[in-house]
């Protein structure tokens, strides 16, 4: 019989009142009706509510045919996406795996190495992963449900010219694997279009919810994790979680005791580990509890700390700082392998108290004495434990997250199964880029950003006052304008400049009226360096 995962929060409860607790339960029956008749908003996006048991087993089949290809054919996966495209994979794989499973040699490892790419729109990060790929063989999994994103569509284009360079096209294309829209978008069109091999993510599941699909399952299954204990992990996990009652439900209590703790202020959760494994684990989990409760001016905001390395760093602050933090430890009852301090005959750092005793043993201390600590200074502790960090656990784990994170939005009044907020960068970004049909944001966007800064260039003082650059230049060399040398170019501090700004327009209007010809094409300029 498997252990279960733990749910503790006797050491927040001082900060919640029984009534107020007592008072969420309605609450809770509600949120949990809309989620399994499906009538909240978000309605269209539960399809992970019942996935562990319904999942295409068919297509699962295909994601371990396809990982034992790329195992046998290639030293290095690369996999492509940002945000729910690849948090859940990147987060199973640090804590199943080897810490340095990248770096070890090749005696020692048994899969392919694998990297994450197109999660940023680095050159830098690029250009260097292309140097570690020198003579390996490699393989690609983009990973994007619309298709259409930024930064994994970038590095695609860049990968997929590698692979062409290196393999031919024809051969190329046996190495790359599509994870996207079923029937829709331009990553399918393309798949079908060039043969490439394609995995589904559901319509019914949004990205941050999609880490048991394809998306995750495929650079899983590479990895060599154990996928058929996760997905049964999960599926324990939904049966376990299905019960209304909240005196009987740990996803539940966590669901209710973190908006009980929001109503009373504490308005920022740092999900706390003491393993470095779980950094990603806390990505992943920011981004599925961000982009479900941010919104509508409310939620949560889900923060992440590593301690004792963060106890460091942030230590003082959630001591002493703002009382506006809670804190949900994420513990390993049983650390996978363990170490014993070693006697040091002279001392020197009076650690010897510690001689003999396991490092795990120590860690808990250190987790104890926190907590005690942290609820002294007013900080709520929550505490999620799992017996082990096997692929079994975390998956029950990211069910128990998941569910409760929708709970969550349901308590908190918002559709959880949305982000329209993501969108606004993006159309900036479009905008500044030039992409076609965004003409007049590009026009407004400039324009407020040359307002919002201090120092101009000239190019960006002649846009500023829809002057010639010539002009500004010639106004430098006479002194009129007030420039300093910047490398090789002129910058003008703005704010000194615009109480000239009116002068400079008149100067230019007398100037044109006097000569009545063109202003110059280019001046001579010395740099005066
Ligand atoms: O899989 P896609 O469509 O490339 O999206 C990646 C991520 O970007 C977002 O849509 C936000 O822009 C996330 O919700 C999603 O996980």
């Amino acid at each position: 019989m498997n252990k279960t995962i733990r749910f503790d929060y006797a050491n927040a409860r001082a900060f919640v009142k029984q009534h107020e607790w007592e008072q969420l339960a309605p609450a809770i029956e509600i949120a949990h009706q809309m989620l399994h008749s499906r009538t909240g908003p978000g309605k269209d996006y539960l399809g992970w509510v019942d996935w562990p048991e319904q999942y295409d087993r068919d297509e699962y089949e295909r994601i371990r045919q396809a990982s034992a290809r790329i195992q046998s054919d290639s030293d290095v996966l690369l996999v492509i996406g940002i945000g729910g495209s690849y948090l859940g994979a990147k987060a199973v794989l640090d804590i199943l795996g080897h810490s340095f499973y990248n770096l070890l040699p090749k005696s020692k490892r048994r899969f392919p190495e694998i990297y994450f790419v197109g999660n940023n729109i680095s050159p830098i990060y690029i250009s260097h992963l292309m140097d570690v790929l020198e003579g390996k063989n490699v393989s690609v999994n983009v990973i994007s449900k619309s298709g259409t994103t930024t930064e994994p569509a970038i590095a695609f284009r860049l990968f997929r010219e590698w692979l062409e360079k290196k393999y031919g096209r024809e051969k190329a294309k046996k190495r790359i694997y599509i994870t996207t829209d079923k029937q829709r978008g331009a990553l399918k069109k393309l798949a079908d279009d060039e043969g490439y091999e394609c995995f589904v993510i559901p319509d019914d599941i949004g990205g941050r919810y999609s880490v048991l699909t394809a998306v995750g399952l495929l650079p899983i299954a590479v990895s060599g994790a154990n996928m058929d204990a996760l997905m049964q992990g999960a599926r324990d996990a939904r049966e376990r979680y299905m019960v209304m009652d909240l005196s009987d439900n740990p996803c539940y209590q966590y669901a209710a005791i973190r908006n009980a703790l929001y109503r009373k202020g504490k308005t920022v959760e740092l999900l706390v580990s003491y393993e470095p494994q779980f950094r990603y684990f806390a990505e992943w989990w920011k981004q599925l509890f961000g982009e479900s409760e941010g919104k509508d001016g409310k939620g949560i905001f889900p923060a992440s700390a590593e301690f004792s390395t963060d106890l460091h760093s942030l230590g003082q602050y959630i001591q002493d700082g703002m009382r506006h933090l809670f804190e949900t430890v994420l513990s390993v009852r049983k650390p996978a392998v363990d170490l014993t301090v070693q006697e040091d005959p002279a001392d020197v750092d009076g650690l010897n108290f510690l001689t003999g005793k396991r490092m795990g043993y120590v860690n808990k201390k250190a987790f104890e004495g926190t907590v005690l600590a942290h609820v002294d200074g007013g900080v709520p502790n929550l505490l999620v434990e799992i017996p082990e960090a096997t692929a079994y656990y975390l998956g029950g784990l990211i069910y128990f997250f998941e569910k409760a994170c929708g709970i969550s939005g349901y308590l908190l009044g918002v559709n959880p199964f949305d982000q329209p907020g993501v969108e606004a960068y993006k159309a900036n970004m479009f905008a500044l880029l030039g992409k076609p049909g965004y003409e007049r944001q590009k026009a407004e966007l400039e324009a407020r950003l040359r307002e919002n800064k201090t120092y101009l260039t000239v190019e960006e003082t002649a846009a500023y006052l829809e002057l010639p650059e010539t002009f500004i230049m010639e106004k430098i060399k006479q002194g009129r304008i007030r420039a300093v040398h910047d490398g090789n170019e002129y910058i003008i501090n703005k704010e000194q400049f615009n109480h000239h700004l009116e002068e400079i327009r008149k100067l230019r209007e007398f100037e044109d009226a006097a000569r009545h010809e063109p202003i110059p094409e280019s001046y001579d300029v010395k740099d005066e360096d």
